[in-house]
């Protein structure tokens, strides 16, 4: 597949990195700035340059620039686009935006992609509308399972919602692993060890539950000895409301996507 990533910052790097790992695809990158472009065109089968190429009707163009880019991205992508097949992992932007942007072009498909991507280990949640034929619906589906699973979404709220767990989801994974590294560092392991311990802790516990149909909170329990030691440690959780404020940010996450989607969808 020809596919052109306008835009070749981190969420584009991590798609392009899964691409280039399954090979067969001829990549191009548009990005103004030089650093990322002698990056990723030293990857395999990458080519990158400033301006955006004539495309054609049997290419991909994946828009992977910030939300508040966008509009001027596509506006002067319109008279190049020739009915490309667009991919837009842009948080926020609607279908309709896009489309009014892009000069009343409706073959359009939203994913909402994860950075694990770059590992072959990523979440894209995808909608697109009834407009959007089957073999484009594959298309996308190709590229994104590349990284990871897919999942087609039934509505396009359905991007705001997936949003909030699997697209900003690995930072709040990250956030707690920040915590348990500070932790260990406290009581003393260098840097390197507590970075150790913690990443095999979590491949630990995410293998674990990987392998049972076991309730997560199940799993927790059973290392959560009566008067011991871990049970310290979720009664301060607790009390703290730990859980509370995740399911609290993921719906401010959730929330600010719909508000990024109000807000530079008006123009
Ligand atoms: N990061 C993530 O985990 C995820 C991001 N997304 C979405 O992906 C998109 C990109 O995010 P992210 O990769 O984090 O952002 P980045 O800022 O890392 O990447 C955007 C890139 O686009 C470049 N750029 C700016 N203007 C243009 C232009 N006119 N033409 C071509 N390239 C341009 C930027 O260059 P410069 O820096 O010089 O401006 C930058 O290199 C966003 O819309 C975001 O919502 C979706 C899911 C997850
Ligand atoms: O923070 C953001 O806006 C992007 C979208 C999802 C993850 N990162």
């Amino acid at each position: 597949m020809q596919i052109t990533f306008i835009g070749g910052g981190n969420m584009a790097t991590a798609i392009i990195g899964g691409l280039v790992k399954q090979g067969g695809h001829q990549i191009h990158v548009v990005d103004p700035n030089a650093d990322r472009r002698d990056a990723l065109s030293a990857l395999q089968g990458v080519t990158a340059g400033e301006a955006v190429p004539a495309l054609s009707a049997d290419e991909v163009v994946v828009l992977a620039v910030k939300p508040q880019q966008l509009k001027g991205v596509c506006e002067a992508l319109s008279a190049t686009l020739n009915g490309a097949l667009v991919v837009s992992i842009a948080a926020g932007i609607r279908l309709e935006a896009l489309s009014r942007w892009l000069g009343g072009h409706t073959r359009i498909v939203r994913v909402m992609p994860n950075t694990p991507a770059m590992v072959g280990k990523g979440v894209s949640g995808l909608f697109a509308d009834t407009a959007v034929g089957e073999a484009d619906r594959k298309a996308a589906d190709a590229i994104m399972a590349a990284t990871g699973v897919t999942l087609w979404l039934a509505d396009e709220e359905g991007i705001d919602d997936i949003t909030s767990v699997s697209g900003s989801g690995p930072a709040y994974v990250f956030y707690f692993m920040e915590g348990m590294i500070n932790a260990a560092c406290e009581v003393g392991f260098s840097e390197a060890e507590a970075r150790r311990l913690v990443l095999a802790t979590f491949e630990g516990a995410v293998a674990l539950a990987q392998s049972t149909d076991t309730d997560i909170a199940q799993l927790r329990a059973n290392v959560t000895s009566k008067g011991g030691t871990t049970e310290r440690a979720i009664a301060r959780f607790d009390a703290e409301l730990v859980k509370a404020a995740i399911v609290q940010g993921a719906r401010d996450c959730r929330a600010r996507s719909i508000e990024l989607g109000e807000q530079l969808s008006r123009d």
